[in-house]
């Protein structure tokens, strides 16, 4: 479904990604751990398509990214750090907007549906999403992703600034889409969430994949060890 052929990215001499390879398959959750600048953004905007590979193939349900042709794009779905949306829009109106651009027409029923999915309480959704928390505003992103019928789900430190029991609904969040088929890739600084919501982990350490193991057969005390032990 995801896969991560030789894959690399240098600014001139600098190798910000060096020979990645990666497969990741539906239900699957891979989350990427590694310091500030050790290249999991990276991965993920080549995936993305936002930049291009300097070698190397990043493959979306068989199709190679190629960002000037955004072929890839219906398949996937991304949800940043920070969901930025329509903050003087509902949550409905947003989903719906959405939706539209993505080529999907949905009935009052069906968007209330998605944002339920997610766990969005329902007297949020009539809200304009500029009074909405941080958690809130992720809940939206994941029901576009739904709405957009993506298969692939690429976040960005999905729990940064993200309180305890948001991060908690998150985890339950994830857990739903993995048993639904989604295959998503994660960059996370939180080993904790890695274990609890993660299928495998992968440590990154200037560039390179150093590690990548099935997250069952580490607890978050294991994996803060071999990560402190890597970087
Ligand atoms: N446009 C660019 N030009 C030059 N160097 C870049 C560019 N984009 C990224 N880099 C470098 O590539 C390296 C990898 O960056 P990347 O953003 O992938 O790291 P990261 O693991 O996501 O870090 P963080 O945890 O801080 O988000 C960094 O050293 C960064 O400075």
């Amino acid at each position: 479904m995801l896969q991560a052929v030789d894959l690399n990215k240098s600014y001139g001499q600098y190798h910000a990604l060096k020979n990645l390879n990666l497969t990741i398959q539906r239900g699957e959750i891979f989350c990427l751990l590694g310091q500030n600048g050790a290249g999991k953004t990276t991965t993920i905007n080549l995936f993305l398509g936002f930049i291009n590979a300097t070698s190397g193939e990043a493959r979306i349900n068989g199709i190679v990214v190629k960002p000037e042709q955004q072929t890839t794009n219906k398949f996937l779905a991304y949800i940043p750090e920070v969901v930025n949306l329509y903050g003087n829009l509902s949550s409905l109106e947003n989903l719906d907007f959405f939706s539209r651009l993505a080529g999907f027409r949905y009935s009052k029923k069906e968007l209330e549906f998605f944002l339920t999915e997610v766990g969005l309480q329902s007297d949020a959704f009539d809200k304009r999403l500029a009074g909405y928390s941080k958690g809130m505003r992720q809940k939206v992103g994941i029901a576009i992703a739904l709405a957009k019928n993506a298969d692939v789900l690429f976040m960005d430190e999905p729990t940064s600034g993200l309180d305890p029991k948001a991060t908690n609904e998150f985890t339950t969040i994830i857990h739903k889409l993995r048993e639904e088929g989604k295959a998503i890739l994660m960059a996370t600084h939180d080993i904790f969430n890695a274990v609890n919501v993660g299928t495998t982990i992968g440590i990154m350490r200037q560039g390179e994949l150093a590690h990548q193991i099935p997250a069952g057969d580490l607890n978050a005390i294991d994996l803060q060890k071999l990560y402190l032990e890597t970087i």
